[in-house]
């Protein structure tokens, strides 16, 4: 029972350093588990499973505390809201662990971190939720869509308010139910090392799950494995982890032999070393980013597949390089944005984004896009691609892109895709949905530099 209260401890400390101090969510968790590498499996599927699960529920579960508490979330000193909430997550969510052990070691853990005065309340408000788990009163789903939605999937309003405009009710509950369902990892085999096939026969002997992907044939679904680092395929660089909807990058800047590619944001490189891939040997892609250690987790990729047609460079790609202009067959612009389609992987970024946030994404794509098409040659293409779901990150600004840009042209991007994508493309770009699509969130469009 001691070692239980151990594993609340680090998760209120995880949870503390995601929702207080704003570290990223996959970066604390990795950081506690690491440190604490003595702790059995049991225990660290336990402390994962207790942080995502309070992230992605965390509106709801505000939502059912403030139903209960005289006190209201945002008035809580933060280590006891922290404390209630992930309790509240247990509580709710999972049918293995007692009520009572739940309440008891919350109350404990309360004690132990100073706040003595305050068990009594901590006992109260989470037995009174435990009681009446099946009362709670929700929004009405008819009267109030956006509340419901909010709540039920723990997503901002002001979130659900931007996708019901764009993508409508049905198609955006969709989405939400795809940000909380499990994804299995996908992969894309390295084909300068080895087939698909020789891969997946490699994975099977490794004890792996391997399934097809249905929207490209040497992309693969695997799981069963316990982590990646104990592979010897990985470890290799027989593979590499990337979403389907990335892989895509690569398929539709459809690379010629002798290439030269300029990635602008490039790190950690799974779309560069694609490309690399793809130009089996051939060409040269230049992968920058902004900061020496992007370009180190760059280095580090390269390294391990061991291509020699990469290269790695630190560049801004908002400051105009000279001696890149009119250089490049292929400019891929990968462009930082909201992440809005990916937040089924990074759990708190909801609560971190915000619509001013996603404003001045737009603007810096803007930016970066006016300086790096300026790379392309004649004939040559520019890629831009986004993993969220906000229109004027995407669409809005391909339109705004070739209004200003005269010497481009947009590109269909639909003889680059599978039968079952072709139907969704729009003005000859790809706008992917979670939950619609068997992929992240993500966009994609092409523009081709006119020959004169
Ligand atoms: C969407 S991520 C790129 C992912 C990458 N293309 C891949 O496939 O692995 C966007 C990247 O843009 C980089 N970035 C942000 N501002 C930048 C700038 N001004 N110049 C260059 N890179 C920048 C970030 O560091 C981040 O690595």
């Amino acid at each position: 029972m001691a070692k239980m209260t151990d594993d609340r401890e680090l998760i209120l400390g995880v949870l503390l350093e995601i929702t207080r101090d704003g570290v990223y969510s996959h970066i604390a968790i990795r950081n506690v588990l690491e440190k604490y590498q003595y702790l059995d499996k049991k225990e660290r599927a336990f402390i994962t499973r207790v942080v995502e699960g309070t992230l992605e529920r965390m509106i709801e579960i505000d939502y059912i505390i403030n139903q209960f508490s005289n006190v209201k979330v945002n008035k809580m000193k933060p280590v006891i809201r922290t404390i209630l909430r992930s309790a509240v997550y247990q509580l709710k969510y999972m049918d293995g662990v007692p009520d009572s052990a739940v309440c008891n070691e919350a109350v404990k853990l309360a004690e132990k971190k100073g706040f003595r005065s305050l068990k009594g309340f901590v006992n109260g408000v989470l037995r009174t939720i435990a009681r009446n788990m099946d009362q709670i009163r929700y929004p009405e789903k008819e009267k109030n869509p956006v509340s419901w939605l909010s709540i039920h999937y723990s997503i901002p309003e002001w979130m659900v308010k931007l996708w019901l405009s764009e993508y409508g009710a049905e198609t955006v509950e969709k989405m939400l139910k795809g940000f909380l369902e499990e994804h299995p990892t996908v992969i894309r085999c390295n084909l300068r090392k080895q087939s698909e096939k020789e891969l997946t026969e490699r994975l099977r002997k490794e004890g792996v799950k391997v399934e097809a992907h249905p929207y490209l044939s040497y992309a693969k679904k695997i799981s069963g494995y316990d982590h990646l680092g104990g592979l010897e395929s990985f470890r290799d660089g027989a593979f590499q982890v990337q979403d389907i909807s990335s892989m895509l990058v690569a398929e539709i800047a459809a690379p010629q032999r002798g290439d030269q590619v300029i990635d602008v944001c490039a790190a950690p490189g799974g779309k560069s070393m694609h490309i690399a891939d793809l130009l089996d040997g051939s060409g040269m892609v230049a992968a920058r980013d902004l900061t020496e250690y992007k370009v180190g987790l760059i280095e580090e990729n390269i390294c391990r597949t061991g291509f020699q047609n990469i290269r790695a460079e630190q560049k801004d790609a908002t400051v105009f390089d000279k001696d890149s202009e009119r250089i490049a067959d292929i400019v891929i612009a990968d462009l930082p944005c909201s992440g809005l389609g990916v937040l089924a992987k990074k759990t708190d970024l909801k609560y971190k984004m915000t619509k001013e946030g996603t404003e001045s994404l737009a603007k810096l794509q803007r930016e970066i896009l006016e300086v790096v098409r300026n790379y392309v040659k004649e004939g040559g293409a520019l890629v831009y691609s986004t993993c969220t779901i906000n229109p004027a990150e995407n669409l809005e600004n391909v339109r705004w892109f070739l209004d200003n840009s005269p010497e481009f042209e947009a590109e269909d991007i639909t003889p680059f895709l599978c039968g079952e994508l072709q139907k969704d493309v729009k003005e000859g770009c790809l706008q992917l949905l979670p939950g619609v699509h068997d992929s992240d969130g993500f966009f994609i469009a092409k523009f081709r530099r006119k020959r004169k």
